[in-house]
């Protein structure tokens, strides 16, 4: 198959996708009342281009996964939509305002964090002192409230707060990353491979903890490489391959397409050799 049926099938499949959004519960209405949009984003490192014109979506309440393989910009989209990495082209605009060239700081106060990848925590301060560093935007009293939501969230960190957060599993830094994430209070959190580096059990634990908080009223746009992970997750997801949305639809939609179940998910499909 060449690169150019192939993008032409999977357009139409995403226009398809949107058009009957009114069949799957997550889309509708939230589609049309983006949180977060992206729009028409290019990123380069240097000389190097590696996203080209990507444009996703998150609605209020949604869960909204960026599948992909080794490579494709998984990351970049969450760095770029953080203002971590400056888009060479396009707006990222969080409930109508253009963030876009603003410095990445603003993003808290206006409702928006991000979990990093691989945890990113400072081993030798405490739990409670990491959980604490994602308030940095915010009043003591309002740390201090936060703290509480964000324990009762995760029941489990009450345990290791005066621990050192680098003698934890990593697991239980994971928790931390999102506890801190969580400080700054947003609608919509941001997770960059959440999933990276746990253990089975600790999958099944953090997909839980993100059903959660979602269900707190905060929208998750989250990145993996698995698809049966991302798409089961997520209400919708985006397939992006070499740097470019090439497939996107609800969640059911996308572990149903045939494309992702014959490469991403290793099934044959009718017609299938
Ligand atoms: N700091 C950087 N400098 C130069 N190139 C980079 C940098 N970070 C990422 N890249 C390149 O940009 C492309 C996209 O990387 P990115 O990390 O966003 O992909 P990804 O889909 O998240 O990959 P993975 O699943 O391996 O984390 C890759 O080719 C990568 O090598």
């Amino acid at each position: 198959m060449t690169r150019s049926s192939s993008t032409v099938a999977r357009s139409s499949c995403a226009a398809r996708c949107r058009r009957s959004r009114s069949m799957t519960p997550c889309a509708g209405s939230i589609w049309e009342t983006a949180m977060l949009e992206l729009n028409n984003i290019d990123v380069h490192y240097g000389a190097t281009q590696v996203l080209w014109d990507v444009s996703m979506r998150v609605g209020a309440g949604e869960i909204v996964s960026v599948m992909g393989p080794n490579g494709s910009g998984k990351s970049t989209v969450l760095k770029a939509a953080m203002g971590l990495k400056k888009a060479t082209r396009g707006a990222v605009i969080l409930d109508g305002e253009d963030l876009q060239g603003k410095s990445a700081t603003l993003r808290p106060k206006r409702g928006m964090s991000i979990v990093l990848e691989r945890r990113r925590l400072f081993p030798r301060m405490s739990v409670r002192e990491n959980i604490q560093l994602g308030a940095f935007t915010r009043t003591h009293a309002e740390a201090a409230r936060t703290m509480d939501w964000v324990l009762d969230i995760l029941p489990d960190l009450q345990a290791h707060l005066n621990a050192t957060a680098g003698k934890l599993s990593g697991g239980q830094q994971q928790m931390v990353a999102i506890a801190r994430g969580l400080m700054a209070d947003p609608r919509v959190l941001l997770m960059d491979e959440p999933f990276l580096g746990l253990s089975p059990i600790m999958v099944r634990t953090v997909s839980d903890i993100m059903r959660t908080i979602n269900e707190k009223g905060v929208a998750i746009l989250f990145n993996e490489q698995n698809a049966k992970l991302s798409f089961a997750l997520s209400h919708r997801g985006y397939l992006l391959e070499s740097g470019r949305v090439v497939l996107s639809g609800s969640g059911e939609e996308m572990l149903d397409h045939p494309e992702v179940k014959r490469v991403y998910l290793g099934q044959k499909t009718e017609g299938a050799a």
